[in-house]
């Protein structure tokens, strides 16, 4: 058995590539096998990480590594370049322990908050396959069209036909369609000439309802010949599949979705539950990946608030409106605000699904909403806050707080903008309360949390 020790950025026989995760100081060993402790039948393990360490960037990086069974496929080598999985190469409780450790030492180096006890990681039960949504690249590799995940950092596919992650249907769905457009030679998109036809299969499985909604993002409307008889194949053969539609976007950005949709099956939305109340998808609306998750998460939100039947609640951030639709049962009003359009159609028709009348949702910026609503006389009791990675909007913090609501419920997927804004907050006279982290991604860095502010 041999004793490996890595030391910061050194390059192993071309194994690992990087030990070193967005300047965060996370290891990342990309030609490793899935999983160390939770190896599938069909995975052999090549290293077996025995002891970590390391300090995820706030330190010294050590490691020790064994080789021991030295088998991995093509494949796995391929799928480790991608990151989908950047954490596959730690056992789950490693990944969990480091998650925890993220989030308590970003509170004490960002928001000088020391020894702040922040509540254990809420684990998942389902570490694989637990992805409701996958958006994939379609590009040409040797003349044939194939579907995979960019490598890391850059727009080269890498051919992926095991997710793990995700939901297997999805694979299923995404393989079928591959080899259908094969079979009737569709092209697919090239970043450098600006030709070809498609660009990105996105696939939505809901997660209690089992609807799916398939997404075809393509440069023109423009169907190809066979398209009808391929439609016909594709919804015989997954019959959970309530909608499939065309996006059209002929764009350079970065953007996976146009703005343009065109549906040729089903309605254009697809329907699931979250805590028993039903909710209404459409293609362009932030839905969470993780639906098993995202209901613990929501419920340590409305236990962090304690509900009163008199509450006037504000959902900024509101999406589809699974936040303030979840609770509207149990307070006197809510109002929710989010910037996409359909997303908030979704949000009004899912509360008449719920048979709510205490509901209002506008389409609009946060930061402009809020002083409007202010002024209009909305006072709130209580903000729930759910923004993007990149946290909250500064005016936002300032008018927040303004509204003197008594507590502010902060749920943020970056902890390192939430730990800056945990700052902006508490300059503005709310007190951080109460930190839960829950694991909505297992297998790579990410994080999610919930936190309670208090008015001062
Ligand atoms: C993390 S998602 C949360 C959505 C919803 N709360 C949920 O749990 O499904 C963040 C949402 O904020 C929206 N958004 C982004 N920037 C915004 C802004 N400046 N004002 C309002 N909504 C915004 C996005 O469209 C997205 O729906």
């Amino acid at each position: 058995m041999d004793m490996i020790n890595f030391k910061k950025n050194e390059i192993f026989e071309a194994d690992v590539i990087d030990l070193t995760h967005e300047g965060q100081g996370v290891v990342k060993i990309e030609h490793f096998p899935f999983f160390v402790d939770n190896a599938l039948p069909d995975e052999r393990i090549m290293m077996r990480v025995l002891k970590v360490g390391k300090s995820f960037g706030f330190g010294r990086v050590e490691q020790f590594l064994t080789q021991s069974e030295h088998r991995v496929s093509g494949v796995n080598l391929d799928y480790l370049r991608t990151g989908i999985a950047d954490f596959g190469h730690l056992s789950y409780e490693e990944q969990l322990k480091f998650k925890q450790k993220q989030v308590c030492q970003l509170l004490t180096k960002t928001a000088h908050k020391e020894d702040f006890p922040v509540s254990n990681v809420i684990p998942a039960d389902r570490t694989l396959a637990y992805r409701n949504k996958a958006q994939v690249p379609v590009r040409d590799i040797n003349g044939l069209l194939t579907t995979g995940f960019f490598r890391k950092n850059s727009h080269t596919l890498i051919p992926v036909e095991n997710f793990y992650i995700q939901t297997p249907e999805i694979d299923a769905i995404i393989l079928f369609l591959r080899d259908e457009f094969r079979k009737i030679a569709v092209s697919s998109y090239d970043e450098k000439t600006r030709q070809g036809w498609l660009r990105n299969i996105v696939v939505r499985k809901a997660y209690h309802s089992s609807e799916i909604m398939v997404t075809l993002v393509v440069t023109s409307d423009k169907l190809p010949k066979d398209a009808d008889r391929l439609l016909s194949a594709l919804t015989e053969k997954f019959p959970n599949i309530k909608s499939v539609q065309l996006n059209i976007n002929a764009d350079t950005g970065s953007f996976i979705l146009g703005k343009r949709f065109k549906v040729l099956y089903g309605q254009g939305y697809i329907t699931d539950t979250m805590l028993g109340k039903t909710f209404q998808i459409s293609a362009p609306a932030f839905y969470q990946v993780n639906t098993e998750q995202a209901e613990k998460l929501y419920q340590i939100a409305y236990d962090f608030a304690d509900l009163k039947a008199t509450d006037v609640v504000i959902d900024a951030y509101s999406g589809i409106g699974t936040i303030g639709i979840g609770m509207a049962d149990k307070v006197h009003q809510v109002y929710g605000m989010e910037v996409i359009p359909e997303a908030v159609s979704d949000a009004k028709h899912n509360a008449r699904l719920n048979n709510l009348s205490n509901t209002h949702y506008e389409v609009g910026m946060a930061e402009a909403l809020l002083p409007k609503w202010l002024k209009s006389g909305i006072k709130p009791d209580l903000v729930f806050v759910d923004p993007p990675r990149k946290g909250l909007d500064e005016t936002f913090i300032k008018v927040a707080s303004e509204t003197q609501a008594r507590a502010i419920i902060y749920i943020s997927c970056n902890p390192a903008t939430f730990a800056r804004d945990v700052v902006r907050l508490e300059e503005q006279g709310y007190q951080l309360d109460k930190v839960q982290p829950v694991d909505l991604f297992p297998q790579t860095h990410h994080i999610e949390l919930v936190a309670n502010f208090i008015r001062k």
